[in-house]
């Protein structure tokens, strides 16, 4: 990565106020401080909660040994951090958009200067995957702050006469104006990317934002949130705050608080519960997918494998986009199953220190659960055509499982592993059963020369993306990136996140008598 000589500072030093100089544990943002949590009496789960005021969290890829401690916040915490950020955006929205603007490319600044220790915080990632985070993050951040210039500074004007019996004596303006504070909650798996993702286009947009990291991932965050927060030094502090606990313990008192004016959240089934608690503000919600791969007996098979393996095996499955089902018509499925194989076996397995292509699963219910959609298929006739299942703690070897069929899980539910069932299809009404049968619609991709029928296909499939020849992928960040069905509400990708994270307002102008433009 470029590196920009933005400052001076080592990275100890500049992340040094996250520590907490007693236990090493790493501490939450408020108001523009690093703080430990306060007393573990004050936390949503009641007064005689024994818990302990710091979480740890596990590295998949050493056994789960504990990896890093932080704050499990309490109520008090994240009362304190809505009340900050609510003033933070009063000042905030009154500050010049370029202003804003600028703020975000020191933010990006930053994180480029001072990237390593996020991507190392990223323990499961393989270096190469969390150095590439890491960039393709502060891209995003410089990106929504050109766009934000862009969205923000236009509106609409309406004349009235374009309504039936009236006359050209009102004039609507039409403006973007900000909802206040944006809850960010990213997953595990790209808590870097999905955090900036939501932080950017919040704070490009003249919000404040309360950000809960995940468990897994909760460091990156921090020391990501430490970017933004030296980038804003000067502007309101309590612009960013980050709250960091379980989603378990403290999940519903964030999503349900009336602090909160919009929720951006990105994550499993959890995200359904948050969508009832959220009090009637907007919600971005970016869930699971179950991303199939249909491919024709005219398709490029050479193409065709080569996206199966990087959309199904890309940090060993653990995407939302991921390929986690692939249709193949019976006609080329012999020879499209080889050349996947083929590939699989060249992939390596082993530590994220060493770049191995797959790595560990971020927990051992995940191993487990994993293992278990495995077991169920082969035992109902399917077979694992890369070697025998191979798995060691959370370390499990790629797997094809070919010969799936729907009343085996793995045909309908998501595995977030490196494991791709293989369902076999003898024509297209029956690949798209499969498709739309499933309860999640976020991507699927469609391999085939014919365009009439990649179109034909594609606009049938109901998810919020259809990849024609080429494999999902929410990236570049801003295209627009939505579920449809259980994968989701609402849409993503920069301009779209910016849009979320507004509401519209109209000023009326009420002349005393009509005007006509050139109607003198
Ligand atoms: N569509 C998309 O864009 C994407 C979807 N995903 C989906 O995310 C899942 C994997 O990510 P994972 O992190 O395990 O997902 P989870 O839904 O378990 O967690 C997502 C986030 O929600 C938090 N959380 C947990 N419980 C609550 C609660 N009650 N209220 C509010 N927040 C809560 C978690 O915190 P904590 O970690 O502390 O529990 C975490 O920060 C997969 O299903 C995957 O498909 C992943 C990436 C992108
Ligand atoms: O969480 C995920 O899975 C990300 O959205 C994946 O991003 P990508 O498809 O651009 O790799």
């Amino acid at each position: 990565m470029t590196t920009t000589p933005c400052d001076e500072v080592d990275d100890e030093t500049f992340y040094a106020p996250l520590r907490d100089a007693s236990d090493g544990s790493y501490k939450f943002l408020c108001d523009g401080e690093w703080r430990s949590a306060s007393a573990a009496a004050d936390h949503p789960a009641g007064a005689s909660s024994r818990r302990p005021n710091v979480v740890t969290n596990a590295n998949p890829s050493r056994s789960n040994a504990p990896a890093f401690s932080f704050q499990a916040c309490t109520a008090d915490d994240v009362d304190e951090a809505y009340e900050r950020a609510k003033m933070a955006h009063k000042r905030w929205a009154r500050t010049p958009l370029h202003e804003r603007a600028a703020a975000l490319h020191r933010a990006a600044a930053l994180m480029r200067a001072h990237w390593k220790p996020i991507a190392d915080a990223l323990v499961a990632k393989s270096a190469k995957d969390a150095k590439a985070e890491v960039a393709r993050s502060a891209d995003l951040v410089d990106y929504a702050a050109e766009e934000g210039l862009r969205a923000l500074s236009e509106g609409g004007l309406l004349h009235s006469d374009a309504w039936k019996g009236t006359s050209r004596c009102k004039l609507c303006m039409v403006t973007k104006v900000p909802l206040g504070v944006v809850l960010c909650i990213p997953p595990f798996n790209y808590p870097v990317n999905l955090a900036v993702s939501k932080i950017a286009p919040a704070i490009i947009a003249g919000n404040a934002v309360v950000v809960k990291p995940p468990t897994q991932g909760a460091v990156a965050g921090l020391l990501t949130a430490q970017c933004f927060a030296s980038a804003l030094t000067g502007m309101p502090p309590g612009l960013i705050n980050v709250v960091t606990g379980r989603g378990s313990e403290i999940g519903d008192y964030l999503t349900s608080h009336r602090g909160a004016n919009c929720i951006s959240f990105t994550g499993g089934d959890t995200g359904i519960s948050v969508a009832r608690n959220a009090r009637m503000v907007p919600i971005q919600m970016e869930l699971g997918g179950k991303d199939a791969c249909v491919v024709f007996p005219d398709a490029d098979l050479d193409l065709a494998a080569a996206a199966i393996v990087k959309g199904g095996f890309s940090y060993s499955g653990q995407r939302c986009t991921a390929v986690k089902a692939r249709s193949i018509s019976t006609l080329i499925a012999d020879a499209l199953v080889e050349k996947v194989i083929a590939k699989v076996e060249r992939l390596t397995v082993g530590q994220p220190e060493d770049d191995a292509d797959i790595t560990a699963v971020v927990s051992a219910k995940s191993a487990d659960f994993i293992e278990g959609l495995v077991d169920d298929a082969l035992s109902k006739g399917a077979v694992a055509m890369t070697g025998s299942w191979r798995r060691e703690e959370n370390l499990i070897w790629p797997t094809l499982v070919d010969r799936v069929t729907d009343d085996m899980r793995l045909c309908w539910e998501e595995p977030f592993g490196p494991v791709v069932p293989v369902v076999r299809v003898t024509d297209e009404i029956e690949a798209l059963r499969y498709v739309n049968e499933s309860k999640y619609g976020l991507q699927g991709c469609v391999f085939t020369r014919d365009v009439d029928r990649a179109i034909r296909f594609g606009d049938a499939m109901e998810t919020g993306t259809v990849q024609i020849n080429g494999p999902p992928a929410r990236g570049p960040d801003h295209f627009p990136f939505q579920g449809f069905k259980d994968s989701g509400i609402g849409s993503q990708g920069v301009r779209n996140s910016i849009e979320c994270m507004t509401k519209t307002k109209s000023t009326v102008i009420n002349l005393s008598a009509p005007s006509y433009a050139m109607g003198g």
